[in-house]
């Protein structure tokens, strides 16, 4: 198995500028708030942690190993027994090898073969595979700008009163991961906004059962990224959805906004759209 950064994908609306990763918010860049501060210092902060593995295929490697290669596809998923939600990855401090590190994934970008369609059901843009995807593997990357609360807050209100689309996205992290956070004590909360700038995660939509799940993945930054990944087995052609809170651990309607009927139909709908506070 071998990965390389690739994200070739578009956006469908070229008013939406491609990003490949996170970036910073121009309002949080020129913002002198207290919140602003941090986060920027935090976007500008590398983690040092490294391993000082030779192969990271166990749990003796210091990121916790949590992904192992599937035999059939040979592509790297989530360890079946893996029990956090927060994952670290390798990164090139590590002595590991790039190329045969079992332990790094989502630094690698999206996988290939997802389709933006128009989605019947949902009544507006989604994604579909063209390719069956295991469950565990990667999708991609929910990535976008970054923004304090202060301004997560005026963009949902703002996006409510205009009937806009809202791509807000908020993961809370557990405190109760294995590993803890050294800034955060792993109770850290990221704010994601792709509605303006974003990468090929902004277009998936929710469901009540969905076939992805989301999990906090850092790499190299003491900011998580919002790793995508398969839920269960997923057949070429479907479309891929995730649960927008779930496990009340993201939100991406805020308490201003009314509630927006669920399209999943799913048998387990929960009728309406998650309506969490940020
Ligand atoms: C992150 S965007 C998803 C992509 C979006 N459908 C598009 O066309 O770009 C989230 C928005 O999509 C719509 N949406 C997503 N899932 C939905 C669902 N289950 N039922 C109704 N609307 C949904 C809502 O308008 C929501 O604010």
């Amino acid at each position: 198995m071998e990965y390389n950064f690739i994200d070739d994908y578009e956006h469908i609306n070229s008013e939406v500028e491609y990003i490949l990763e996170n970036v910073l918010s121009e309002d949080t860049l020129q913002s002198s708030s207290p919140e602003s501060k941090q986060l920027v210092d935090l976007f500008n902060t590398l983690l040092l942690n490294k391993c000082s593995c030779k192969e990271c295929n166990n749990y003796l490697c210091t990121h916790g190993c949590s992904y192992e290669p599937d035999l059939e596809s040979k592509e790297l998923m989530i360890s079946r027994d893996n029990f956090s939600d927060l994952l670290y990855e390798c990164t090139s401090l590590c002595s590991c090898k790039t190329k045969t590190c079992c332990n790094r994934l989502v630094q690698y970008g999206p996988r290939k073969d997802l389709k933006i369609i128009f989605s019947k059901k949902y009544q507006s843009y989604g994604i579909i595979t063209t390719r069956d995807i295991p469950r565990g593997a990667f999708i991609c990357e929910y990535a976008g700008e970054l923004l304090t609360r202060e301004e997560a807050m005026k963009r949902v209100y703002e996006n409510k009163k205009q009937g806009r689309m809202n791509y807000v996205l908020c993961l809370k992290e557990s405190l109760n991961g294995p590993h803890l956070d050294v800034t955060n004590n792993g109770g850290f909360t990221i704010i994601v906004d792709p509605a303006k700038r974003g990468n090929i995660g902004r277009y998936l939509n929710h469901s009540c059962n969905p076939n992805c799940q989301i999990f906090s993945v850092r790499v190299d930054s003491p900011i998580p990224k919002i790793g995508i990944f398969a839920k269960r087995f997923i057949k070429s052609g479907e479309e891929l959805c995730f649960h927008y809170n779930e496990g009340r651990k993201c939100s991406p309607q805020s308490s201003f906004e009314d509630r927006i009927l669920c399209l999943c139909k799913s048998e387990v709908c929960e009728s309406f759209l998650p309506n969490a506070d940020i």
